[in-house]
């Protein structure tokens, strides 16, 4: 199917190189994360060391916004960000299960000890916010902020020194002890650790850490001996080792100064062994833990960053949290008005015009000659922050208006950028629309067309799977566009293969990734990874979707700029489903599907008489199976799946999307963005393989506040599926009876279809099922239930499989599976 390049670099077929570059987004995916823990732990560390620094140095260059690029930020300036962005309404939902919540608490705060001195008194300040309390004992004297940024991490991946466990549950305590730090390597271990004071006022010694207390009482150790060098060198006992001062940091500047609030003590096996001439490597080696390598090598900035004062920081940041609240209520109260609107069963529509939006004049016009003058929720919601040239993720039900949200700031954007480029002799590509499927690109082109009737010499064109590469980039060379809508591994082939067309992407202005947690899951996250690699960094980044689970809001930060804002109009906590489609599941064996599929739809067909019904099959083959089967019961029936040519697929989807009294037949391939308007009824056929395309394929009925109907058909076993969708309103329904003459005219109906597709279809099931984690993990379960699936699609025994691919189901000697020979 379709052009492009057949050999890849070393030779490799495309699969071979997909499959290649599939791993290495997985693993760098898997280095990201781990990167941004890391990240957030060193800037943690670099936080409390700059604390103890004077402001000096040099002033940090602007930042670009993603963080990366222009030049370094400094390190409170990094921690904050990172708050912001994950202190975000909505983001409670961002952390791992191991993170733990950020709780948002009305308990009293526990009484606290005042003390004088600004960064006290920020801490006070910062107090206020609602957010986690910080834990008692190791790391609980870490900031609210950073606590509640990540309460359960605070420093357990960091080798806390034992003195620090013993410092806080001895009752030493001291002013800075949350910024005691210890890195320890194999062999050698440097600390950055705060002068101790014995707790005066506790003057219970005996309370204090066994050996330091037992000393103290018996007199053997002066109060006033108990000073860090003597800590370090009990602590170096502890290890075995030998202490002795260093006193390389005298020379250095900047860490003699720091020394008056910190010191730094080397334990080394044997450090009297040490040559005078280590000195310098030791001098060095501190100055290095001191910048990056004490960050293990997470922290790669190498200048010394100029730091605020205490002051200018704390009102910073009393200032910004203010901000951040204003901006929680702000949030919160949209999404309450969003439930009211729906709770009423009020009209999607709000009050406010197109021609109040900012858009241009002759967009309005060809909106208001499509029918749109109203905007919706989400278009009234996100365009203006769009059009203020803000990175946005949004989240907002199915057919409620998403794509005009951003179709229009996408003709915006180009219009703007074409007042400035005007002696360009191919026009650049000013905004990229990549979505998951064609059938949905198709779909978005023809809107942007509508949009663009009144303007001369700007175009859209989408680039697409299974068509001729050539005939694209002919097509790209004699219509030159200045929107483009795109399918990833078509675009990434003239990407990497056309040079002048990664030229054209060069003056990119707006991305947007529609059905963004689809982008950016497994399937599509390297080619869109090595698209936006490719995509100049300054520009704005819209990402759309009606669901956007915490690994995607996680993910999203990979393209989206940090102070990117998040709305969402569905609201926290609030049914993710269009309110006017009602949902019903019903639970019958595999022998009895195909008959219930048929005798719904007879139902349903005598109950509408403009019944327009979407049927979803696992895979394509058994759609493929059920078409058949269907169209032999006489009914209205048509099909669209990936085995199915491009210009079959378009040509369906056309005539569907204009008739009723029409069934479609389909795989995955329309779960997501397509609007066919007046859909009656969605019946989905077994699990979904998630939440998210329950929720997407029930979106393609009740559009536009409309009503509508959903089935979900689940076997006895697939019920385990009814968890992850517990929280949407999804009633039991009762089998309708189905009579012996029914049964055998389906029956009949199944027989005739042709065995290749039935051993296809049997193949597919056994494959869409493994891959689903809960079933696929008991093997012996999952061929006794395809057995069960091929004996209710009229095959007597099982077709065998090649042993290359039982071996990679990992069905090789499971019971009940035939393998060629
Ligand atoms: N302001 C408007 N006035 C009138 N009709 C509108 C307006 N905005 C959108 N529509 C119509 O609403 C329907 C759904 O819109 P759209 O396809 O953009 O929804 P969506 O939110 O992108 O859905 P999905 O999540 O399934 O992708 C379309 O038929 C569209 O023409």
């Amino acid at each position: 199917m379709g052009g492009g390049p057949r050999t890849f670099p070393g030779g490799l077929s495309k699969w071979q190189y997909k499959r290649m570059h599939e791993k290495l987004a997985r693993q760098k995916q898997k280095g990201l994360l781990r990167h941004e823990k890391q990240l957030y732990l060193a800037r943690l560390r670099s936080e409390i060391r700059a604390s103890r620094l004077p402001a000096a140095a040099t002033e940090s260059p602007p930042d670009d916004g993603h963080g990366d690029g222009g030049g370094p930020t400094s390190s409170r300036a990094h921690i904050r960000a990172l708050a912001d962005r994950f202190l975000l309404p909505g983001a409670e939902d961002l952390w791992n299960d191991d993170d733990g919540p950020i709780h948002r608490t009305d308990r009293p705060l526990p009484p606290r000890r005042l003390v004088s001195g600004g960064r006290h008194q920020l801490r006070d300040s910062t107090r206020e916010l609602p957010l986690g309390q910080p834990r008692a004992g190791r790391g609980g004297g870490m900031e609210p902020r950073l606590a509640a940024f990540n309460p359960r991490r605070d420093f357990q991946t960091t080798a806390a020194p034992w003195w620090w466990q013993w410092s806080s549950s001895y009752g030493i305590h001291s002013r800075t002890k949350e910024a005691s730090l210890c890195f320890f390597g194999t062999k050698i271990c440097y600390s950055v650790m705060p002068p101790f004071q014995v707790n005066q006022e506790s003057g219970d010694a005996s309370s204090m850490m066994p050996m330091i207390a037992r000393g103290l009482a018996s007199g053997r150790i002066a109060p006033s001996q108990l000073n860090e060098e003597r800590l370090y060198s009990v602590a170096a006992g502890r290890f075995g080792r030998k202490w002795r001062p260093d006193s390389s940091d005298e020379d250095d500047k900047g860490i003699s100064t720091a020394k008056k609030n910190l010191r730094f003590a080397k334990f080394g096996a044997s450090s009297e062994e040490e040559s005078e001439d280590d000195e310098l490597e030791v001098r060095s080696a501190i100055r290095k833990k001191w910048s990056s390598a004490a960050l293990r090598n997470c922290d790669m900035k190498k200048d010394r960053r100029a730091l605020k004062s205490y002051e200018e920081e704390n009102n910073d940041l009393t200032g910004s949290f203010r901000e951040l609240r204003e901006e929680i209520k702000n949030k919160e109260v949209l999404g309450v008005e969003r439930r009211r609107y729906e709770s009423r069963g009020e009209s999607l529509f709000t009050n406010k015009r197109f021609d109040e939006c900012g858009i241009s004049p002759l967009t309005v016009k060809a909106l208001t000659d499509a029918g749109y003058v109203q905007t919706t929720v989400v278009q009234e919601t996100t365009i203006p922050m769009c059009l203020e040239g803000k990175d946005v993720l949004v989240k907002a039900k199915t057919g409620t208006g998403k794509s005009a949200a951003f179709l229009l700031p996408a003709i915006e954007s180009v219009l703007n950028a074409m007042k400035s480029h005007t002696n360009h002799q191919v026009s650049p590509i000013f905004s990229l629309i990549l979505c998951p499927t064609r059938e949905l690109a198709i779909q978005l082109t023809a809107e942007a067309n509508v949009l663009l009737k009144y303007y001369q010499g700007i175009g859209v064109q989408s680039l697409i799977g299974g068509t001729r590469f050539k005939l694209d980039q002919r097509r790209l060379e004699t219509d030159p566009c200045q929107i483009l809508v795109a399918t990833p591994g078509r675009l990434l082939d003239h990407i990497e293969n056309k040079s002048s067309f990664s030229v054209r992407l060069m003056g990119l202005k707006l991305l947007v990734l529609d059905e963004a947690d689809h982008m950016l899951d497994l399937g599509f996250r390297t080619d869109v990874e090595k698209i936006v690699d490719s995509l100049p960094r300054q520009r704005q980044t819209l990402l759309f979707s009606a669901t956007i689970p915490k690994e995607v809001r996680r993910v999203s930060q990979l393209v989206l700029k940090r102070d990117h804002v998040f709305v969402d109009t569905v609201g926290l906590g609030a049914v993710e489903t269009p309110t006017k489609v009602e949902q019903l599941y019903l639970t019958v064996p595999h022998e009895l599907h195909f008959h219930m599929v048929y005798r719904l739809l007879r139902e349903h067909i005598d109950q509408e008489v403009d019944y327009k019904v979407i049927v979803f099959c696992t895979t394509a083959m058994v759609t493929e199976f059920m078409y058949i089967m269907l169209r032999d019961l006489k009914l209205n029936v048509r099909e669209i799946h990936s085995r199915k040519p491009q210009l079959y697929r378009t040509r369906i989807s056309e005539e569907f999307r204009d008739s009723s009294r029409l069934i479609l037949v389909t795989s995955d391939v329309s779960t997501r963005g397509v609007n066919y308007p007046g859909v009656t009824l969605v019946i989905q056929v077994g699990v979904p393989s998630d939440r998210e395309h329950y929720i997407h394929r029930l979106g393609r009925t009740g559009r536009e506040g409309k009503s509508g109907k959903g089935i979900l058909l689940l076997a006895p076993w697939e019920e385990y599926f009814l968890n992850e969708i517990h929280d949407l309103p999804v009633q039991k329904s009762n089998s309708p009876h189905i009579d012996e003459d029914m049964k055998q005219k389906v029956d009949g109906s199944i027989k005739i279809v042709d065995m290749s597709i039935k051993e296809a279809a049997y193949h597919a099931w056994l494959g869409y099922y493994n891959s689903i984690g809960d079933v696929g993990r008991d093997k012996t379960m999952l061929v006794d239930l395809a057995n069960r699936f091929c004996k209710s699609i009229g095959l007597e025994k099982p077709p065998s499989l090649y042993r290359k691919t039982a071996l990679k189901m990992g069905l090789k000697d499971v019971p009940g599976i035939r393998v060629r020979k």
